[in-house]
């Protein structure tokens, strides 16, 4: 486990929650004050709690036949008050102020909403003010919906160039096989030279959870490939947080490779979240995937799709539709379809802001 400064605690629903379905104050104040002793220590640390879904289902029961979507919104948009409401007051009483930022996927796709968000978790940390982060699922429906919170939290330390993701789940990380079943192991640590661990994770979540441990899995793995150490732990531990600033804890630990620069970690979770698509030519494709580094030029684009704004995401494919990367529009689509094929033009992608897949 390395040192850490800055780092994306995720707090998921089944820590905050007793098997009863009942929130579990108990364990929400241990982890409050645990939270709290790793600011005062000095490090910057922003909060993903999810939880509104289960606090609302516990305190509003809702006519089994109604409709799914509106059965969420309404226990989202209820529980989540509640869920904040106890933050407030936990952390308050430690005299720890906190924010509440609740956010789509759309924010992340949106270069101006991206950097309001962004530039706001900033002041918000400079401050020493904690601010917690969960998904606005009153608005986020279907293909608009992160994955679960692994995603955000692993989105958010991309953005807050964190160098540590914690994320906080009801085992004490990846098993070699069912976690309950005694004969599993787990798996300490996870590094890029290893391999696969998948085919170990079911698909089976916790009775609250969304996700599951797959996309804790691959959240982690993307978060390590840009430099971001990341722990899979036990949020329900005793003194978690403190095993945690002791390097004494028991959890799954992914080794970071070398950190990526800023702007590469917003790219590198671009995949779902593009604006545009760029097609290029064989020239174009061997000149970027060549050993140095180049920027797209316009006479190499062939095609240009959507329309997308000066900063917004674009997926560059070749000839084939093969994916090559993603990289961040140096001008609008409307420029360049007019410069697209042209000699000498102003690059549509700067090095600095392309992302190769065959780099990850
Ligand atoms: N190999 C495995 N190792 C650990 N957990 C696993 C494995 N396969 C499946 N799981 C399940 O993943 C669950 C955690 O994911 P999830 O339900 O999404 O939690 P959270 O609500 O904390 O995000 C565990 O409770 C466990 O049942
Ligand atoms: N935004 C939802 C969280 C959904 C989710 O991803 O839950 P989990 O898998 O427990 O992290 C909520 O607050 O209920």
């Amino acid at each position: 486990m390395l040192d850490s400064k800055t780092l994306v605690v995720k707090i998921g629903s089944n820590v905050l929650t007793q098997s009863n379905g009942l929130p579990d104050l108990d364990r929400m104040k241990h982890l409050v004050s645990q939270i709290q002793d790793l600011i005062t220590s000095g490090k910057k640390v922003a909060l993903v709690s999810s939880g509104a879904v289960a606090f609302g289902r516990q305190s509003i029961s809702l006519p089994g036949g109604l409709n799914p979507v509106f059965k969420k919104q309404i226990w989202a948009s209820t529980g989540q008050i509640r869920l904040i409401n106890q933050y407030q007051e936990l952390f308050g009483n430690l005299g720890q102020p906190i924010a509440q930022i609740l956010v789509t996927k759309e924010d992340f796709r949106d270069r101006k909403h991206y950097l309001n968000m962004k530039n706001c978790v900033e002041a918000l940390l400079q401050q020493g003010i904690l601010p917690i982060i969960n998904e606005n699922d009153t608005v986020t429906i279907t293909e608009l919906m992160f994955t679960d919170n692994d995603e955000l939290a692993s989105l958010t330390a991309a953005m807050i160039n964190a160098d540590t993701l914690l994320l906080l789940t009801n085992v004490d990380g990846i098993f070699t096989g069912n976690p309950a079943d005694p004969g599993s192991e787990l798996i300490e640590k996870v590094a890029s030279s290893m391999p696969e661990v998948s085919s170990y994770i079911s698909a089976t979540k916790s009775a609250f959870g969304r996700g599951g441990m797959l996309t804790k899995y691959a959240m982690a793995k993307k978060s390590a490939s840009l430099g971001i150490q990341v722990l899979i732990a036990n949020g329900k531990r005793e003194g978690v947080l403190t095993e945690f600033q002791n390097k004494s804890l028991r959890c799954t630990w992914f080794e970071p490779n070398k950190s990526k620069h800023a702007a590469i970690k917003w790219l590198a979770h671009g995949a779902h979240y593009y604006k545009g698509e760029i097609t290029i030519n064989k020239g174009a494709k061997e000149s970027l995937t060549s050993s140095v580094i180049r920027s797209l030029l316009p006479v190499g684009i062939i095609e240009v799709k959507g329309d997308f704004s000066k900063g917004d995401i674009v997926l560059i494919r070749d000839e084939d539709h093969k994916k090559v990367g993603l990289g961040r529009a140096e001008y609008t689509s409307k420029l360049a379809q007019e410069l697209m094929g042209l000699k000498n033009q102003k690059p549509l992608v700067h090095y600095d802001y392309l992302y190769l897949f065959d780099h990850e």
